[in-house]
């Protein structure tokens, strides 16, 4: 193995190497511009290249590599040989073996995986400590029976990557995936798994880097279709928004649920109404709704056409309305259009006409009069406005009286004057869904999936028919009414019941005397799932009753503000807007959830998925008593924190707090 001396040499030597790659993708930018070829070929390909040099441009100041393996004798095809792994590949020559191999490589698997119980023939594992762009140290684990002992668990490299104070956005962990997670994000993409973790255990970065993994080892298909990240809300988009450029893949959509469905919502339902229109019974109803359009025909088709006059008797009419039933509803009136129309070329040709494309266009719109009265063409929202005006005729036996009540509206209206919800939002798309098919993506990363209704479910199902999901969550930290009871319900809904479930309890997030309190939360939550064990032994908590929760926050910033990394001051209700006060009147600049400041004053609903180095919860009992699930919502507050956790009140703490 190389001296600390060395490895800044072969570091420089693989800087140099990327340079050159950058310089030759630059080139080739140039030269596929003047391509000859038809113009799609050449605006693929120098989309590509400029992609290419775009890519490996944004990777210059990175360290060309983490970590290296080497094997030993007996490791058969890779005997004696060395590898370094880096977030992208760097090649000094085409046809030279690489001199820093991509970590979703085959061959990267080993790094992860390697333990001195399963040493998978790697002699020795190589990780770098880097300050910028400076090779500052390395670390040596020694896996072969005999050598000296290992290092007991993480050594201190990965301990203080993990234990790192936080700032800014999130990063990759390519150089620290730990080997429960490197599984996960290597699953075949054939295979849909659900994760449930407890806070922090790395689910998101499981996802974003399974994203990543998956573009690397199949990018012809998926590149086609595409790959679908899905979270909570726009502030934790915008955390996780970094990840995946750092990894080179800038391609992959990253949404929520509600800006996927692509319906602005102008209007608001009452909780009863939600929990109404998010219930998988919808999905029946909306069913008769469209499907109970379809009507037994009451009279023959009769086309005139030139001095001919061609019929289908209503019989034969009745037995095609039968047939043409398919998968959706749009589908099954084009296919009865076109029996029709093949029934009437029969006739036509028997006649010895000529039935060319401009006479078949011609039947078709002479037989659409006749289809319309038993198979008429719909629109999503003229459908849902007819069952929120009237439920009744598709609802009756599905819902009770009380239900329908809950949502139909006050006053019968037409689509266009309607102001939907965001549950009506999912119904439309149901009902779309049932219209006529939904594209779906090459694979679907869903994550706080316990928070999503049936009915949302059955919306990223649609999007995923044909492909494979995965599935993140933590059924404790469900904070929506109509979230997930258990995963093989919520698995059911997105479509895939199969799928493995696997659990992670290791939080690489929140410092152990932090998770022992959250934990104590997890008994009264009543959910089947292991409590957290911290990979972390350091971390700080504070609970401190004061006279003025104003005072008591301006003084925990100003504290927090004389350490290192992120500060987020979490809370409920007018609790917010007393902490923003404040803070702006000590002169201290904060920013909402989604800000890029160093603190933030983030309301307790939108804290999931994000994390703060130094966290300051005020008022539990209130972020409790916000909402129906806040006993959840608290357990999300406490495990946002990375290193520090201030808890402020002035009323009592809720009593599941109590040790
Ligand atoms: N193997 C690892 N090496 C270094 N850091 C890690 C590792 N795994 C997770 N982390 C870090 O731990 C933090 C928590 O990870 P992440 O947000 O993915 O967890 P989560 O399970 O999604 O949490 P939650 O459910 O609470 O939102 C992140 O900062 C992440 O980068």
């Amino acid at each position: 193995m190389r001296s600390l001396d060395e490895e800044r040499a072969y570091a420089g030597s693989c800087r140099a190497a990327l340079r050159r790659m950058i310089a030759g993708a630059r080139e080739n930018v140039a030269v596929g511009e003047h391509t000859w070829g038809d113009r799609y070929t050449a605006e693929r390909l120098g989309f590509y290249l400029k992609t290419l040099a775009r890519d490996l441009g944004e990777e210059g100041d990175n360290p060309p590599y983490f970590g290296v393996i080497a094997y030993g004798a007996d490791a058969g095809e890779h005997s004696g040989q060395t590898y370094y792994l880096g977030r992208r590949h760097i090649a000094d020559a085409i046809g030279r073996p690489p001199m820093v191999m991509d970590w979703r490589a085959p061959v990267s698997a080993a790094f992860y995986q390697a333990s001195a119980v399963e040493p998978r023939g790697i002699e020795t594992r190589r990780r770098f400590g880097w300050s910028g762009d400076v090779l500052t140290s390395f670390e040596d684990e020694h896996l072969q029976p005999g050598a000296p002992p290992a290092l007991a668990g993480a050594g201190e490299l990965v301990r203080r990557e993990i234990e790192r104070a936080r700032v800014g956005p999130m990063r990759d962990i390519v150089a620290t995936i730990q080997p429960e997670q490197d599984d996960l994000v290597r699953t075949d993409l054939e295979i849909s798994v659900c994760v449930q973790g407890a806070p922090g255990t790395g689910k998101t970065a499981v996802g974003l880097h399974r994203a990543a993994y998956l573009l690397y080892a199949h990018r012809s298909r998926l590149g086609r279709t595409g790959v679908l990240v899905l979270g909570p809300n726009q502030a934790f988009l915008r955390y996780i928004s970094a990840v995946l450029p750092t990894l080179g893949e800038v391609d992959v959509e990253q949404t929520t649920i509600e800006r996927l469905l692509d319906h602005e919502a102008r209007g608001t339902d009452d909780p009863a109404a939600a929990a109404v229109k998010h219930d998988v019974r919808m999905a029946d109803v909306l069913r008769n709704a469209v499907h109970g359009r379809i009507r037994q025909p009451e009279r023959a088709v009769v086309v005139n056409d030139a001095s001919y006059r061609w019929r289908v008797d209503q019989r034969e009419f009745a037995e095609m309305v039968a047939e043409a039933e398919a998968t959706t509803y749009l589908t099954g009136r084009e296919r009865l259009i076109a029996r029709l129309v093949a029934a009437l070329q029969r006739q036509a040709e028997a006649r010895g006409q000529n039935c060319n494309g401009a006479w078949l266009r011609r039947m078709a719109r002479a037989v659409t009069p006749a289809v319309d009265a038993v198979w008429p063409n719909l629109k999503a929202d003229d459908v849902l406005a007819e069952v929120l005006s009237d439920p009744g005729a598709a609802a009756d036996g599905i819902l009770t009286p009380e239900e329908q009540r809950a949502i139909t509206w006050s006053r019968p209206r037409k689509a266009k004057s309607a102001r939907w919800t965001a549950a009506d939002a999912v119904l439309l798309d149901e009902v779309s869904g049932l219209l006529q098919r939904t594209p779906t993506y090459g694979h679907v990363i869903v994550d706080e999936a316990q928070d999503l209704s049936p009915m949302q479910c059955r919306a990223i199902a649609r999007r995923s028919e044909h492909a494979s999901i995965t599935v993140l969550g933590d059924l404790a930290q469900t904070t929506t009414v109509w979230g997930a009871p258990d995963w093989p319900t919520q698995l059911g809904h997105l479509g895939k019941p199969a799928a493995e479930i696997v659990a992670l309890s290791t939080g690489y997030r929140v410092p152990a005397t932090v998770v022992e309190l959250a934990n104590r939360l997890l008994t009264a939550l009543e959910v089947d799932v292991p409590p957290t064990t911290s990979f972390r032994s350091d971390g700080e908590l504070r609970i401190a009753r004061v006279e003025d929760l104003a005072v008591g926050a301006v003084d925990a910033v100003r504290r927090a503000l004389g350490t290192e990394g992120s500060i987020g001051v979490i809370a409920a209700g007018h609790h917010l807007a007393t902490a923003t006060d404040a803070l702006k009147a000590a002169g201290i600049e904060a920013t909402g959830a989604d800000g890029a400041g160093r603190v933030a004053v983030v309301p307790a609903s939108l804290a999931k998925g994000l994390e703060y180095d130094h966290v300051i919860a005020l008022e539990p009992a209130e972020i409790v008593a916000a909402e129906t699930r806040g006993l959840n919502r608290l357990y999300v507050v406490l495990t946002r924190a990375v290193s520090r956790l201030d808890i402020l009140h002035t009323q009592p703490l809720p009593p599941q707090l109590a040790g």
